[in-house]
């Protein structure tokens, strides 16, 4: 069984790097390229799913030498026995070059690299297939970019190049509409791969099909029969180390306008015509603009203060705690925002974004509660809840009342469960990285965010985070370190999500 053909491979921008190709990772002395990009080259070139020719090029400005490059972008590969005798293999596809981001020489020296490259595995002048991935902060991508069309794009009819590159994608509206300015002005839409990891995520993968080829959940996916949409990222991990950063963007920026917005969209889109890229990104852009902006009456916002005290742990750390991070800081690193979608299906239904760090647990997931049933035969029976769960341990459950077996006349609660590593014990999941690098070289930008559809999520975000940023007397809610957030999510909930909760064995 397969989803109908995708109509992407018929444009020159969108062919399969198949046989030849070179990878050139900027800003490979950084924190990305080393837990991400090339562990994951390793294991896409341990499954066989590189190119045949390939070769990798780190570069950046920090001088490494050749032994302590190989070392540094080792130390995170995943092994096992198998896989353990092609580390020595795949690092010689590896070389790393030195230069500046705003300068011509070290581009010219990547040139000649991979030219080299190009030449000595017998590449026609039609195989040039250049792949650059930007690792680099977003202060230097519009540079890199500029460079990387001068020296390193193919001439015409000689390959393709493909320019990737990771969020943030600006802070807001102006600065994210004037980021994507520049890069349209080098670089063609379809050859721009925005990174949103979440898009590589199993279950996220397969919302589509959930939803569009399962007709009972598909009848009954709108205002007649839901509640409420909840979508919701919980983590334990606090911003400790990455204050500078995070302290600038909040977790609004960091995780909601993105990542949660996303599977939002996946979420509450129509049906697309087919499950070619296009098609399915025209469908979450249709929904982005039916979203109306948020406002602060929708909103609960908060920021981690010091763990409650306890006689089992010394206490752990407040956001301003961290040296890089001003005492008086407003910065969120909790948010829960209630929004609408005014369209035909969703009109009126609460979907609530909910997202923080420095919590009591690491959990993703949609929650879908529908409407209580009609009272007269049964009355007050709890609701029906679908549950998908990114992480961890993918799974989707749902709770249905159901007697409780034997003489008993009573109602319970259960979930009807599909847990990933109990029904697919042997499927392995890859990791969302691994899944959007195929898809890069493979040519398929479904799983990309594409430029209208970016404009449209700030649209969403952007007067609210104006207003926060201008306004000096909103402050977060102070929340302990390693709690559930603020104490005034409950409430919010209720009265703005119209959520009523049933605990179930599957939501511990
Ligand atoms: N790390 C992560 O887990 C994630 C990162 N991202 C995004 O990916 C990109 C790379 O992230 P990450 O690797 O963490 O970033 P780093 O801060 O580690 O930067 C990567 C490299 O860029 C160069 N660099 C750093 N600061 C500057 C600067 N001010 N001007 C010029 N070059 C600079 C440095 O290399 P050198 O000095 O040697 O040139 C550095 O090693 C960023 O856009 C980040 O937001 C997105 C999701 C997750
Ligand atoms: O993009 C980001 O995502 C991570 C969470 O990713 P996950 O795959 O571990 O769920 C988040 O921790 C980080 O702050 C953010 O920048």
């Amino acid at each position: 069984m397969k989803s109908s053909p995708t109509s992407d491979i018929s444009n020159r921008e969108t062919q399969p790097f198949q046989r030849n190709a070179t990878i050139v990772v900027f800003g490979a002395s950084g924190d990305l390229a080393k837990k991400k990009i090339f562990p994951t080259l390793f294991t896409l070139y341990c499954l066989g799913s590189l190119p045949q020719n390939i070769k990798i090029i780190g570069y950046a400005r920090t001088q490494i030498e050749p032994d302590e490059f190989q070392k540094r972008v080792s130390a995170h590969f995943k092994t096992t026995d198998k896989t353990r005798p092609k580390i020595l293999p795949f690092l010689q596809l590896i070389s790393y070059i030195s230069g500046q981001y705003d300068t011509d020489e070290g581009y010219i020296e990547l040139k000649r690299s991979i030219v080299k490259h190009e030449d000595t595995v017998g590449s026609s002048p039609s195989s040039r297939y250049r792949l650059l991935y930007l690792a680099v902060p977003p202060t230097v991508f519009v540079t890199v970019a500029v460079q990387s069309k001068k020296h390193l794009y193919p001439p015409l009819n000689e390959g393709q190049a493909r320019l990737v590159v990771e969020k943030p994608f600006g802070r807001n509206t102006s600065t994210s509409n004037e980021l994507q300015e520049y890069l349209k002005a080098q670089w063609a839409e379809s050859e721009i791969y925005r990174i949103d990891h979440y898009l590589g995520k199993e279950m996220v993968k397969n919302i589509l099909l959930l939803r569009f080829g399962n007709v009972f959940l598909n009848a009954a996916h709108n205002k007649e029969h839901i509640s409420n949409i909840q979508i919701v990222f919980k983590e334990q991990m606090s911003t400790e180390g990455r204050g500078g950063y995070f302290d600038d963007m909040g977790i609004i920026r960091d995780v909601m306008q993105n990542h949660l917005m996303q599977v939002l969209c996946l979420m509450t889109m129509e049906r697309p015509v087919s499950t070619s890229s296009e098609d399915v990104r025209d469908e979450k852009v249709k929904i982005l603009r039916a979203i109306k902006p948020i406002t602060l009456d929708d909103v609960v916002l908060g920021q981690y203060g010091r763990s409650e005290n306890s006689s089992k742990s010394p206490p752990k750390p407040a956001y301003t705690d961290d040296q890089t991070v001003p005492d008086t800081s407003r910065s969120l690193t909790y948010a829960a925002v209630r929004l609408f979608i005014g369209n035909e299906r969703w009109d009126g239904v609460p979907i609530i974004l909910r997202a923080g760090k420095a919590l009591d647990e690491s959990k993703v997931e949609i929650r879908v509660q529908y409407k209580a049933a009609p009272r007269g035969m049964y009355y007050d029976l709890p609701r029906n809840e679908l549950v998908i769960r990114i992480q961890p341990n993918e799974s989707i459950y749902l709770k249905i009342n159901n007697k409780l077996p034997g003489y008993s006349e009573d109602i319970t609660v259960t979930d009807l469960d599909l847990t990933y590593n109990q029904r697919y014990p042997n499927i392995p999941i890859p990791d969302a990285y691994e899944a959007l690098l195929r898809d890069c070289l493979s040519g398929n930008p479904a799983n990309f965010v594409r430029a209208d559809e970016l404009e449209l999520a700030w649209k969403v975000f952007s007067p609210l985070l104006d207003e926060i940023d201008q306004n000096e007397n909103i402050k977060p809610e102070i929340y302990p370190h390693g709690s559930e957030g603020p104490k005034s999510v409950n409430q919010f909930l209720r009265d703005k999500g119209d959520y009523k909760s049933t605990m179930t064995e599957k939501d511990i």
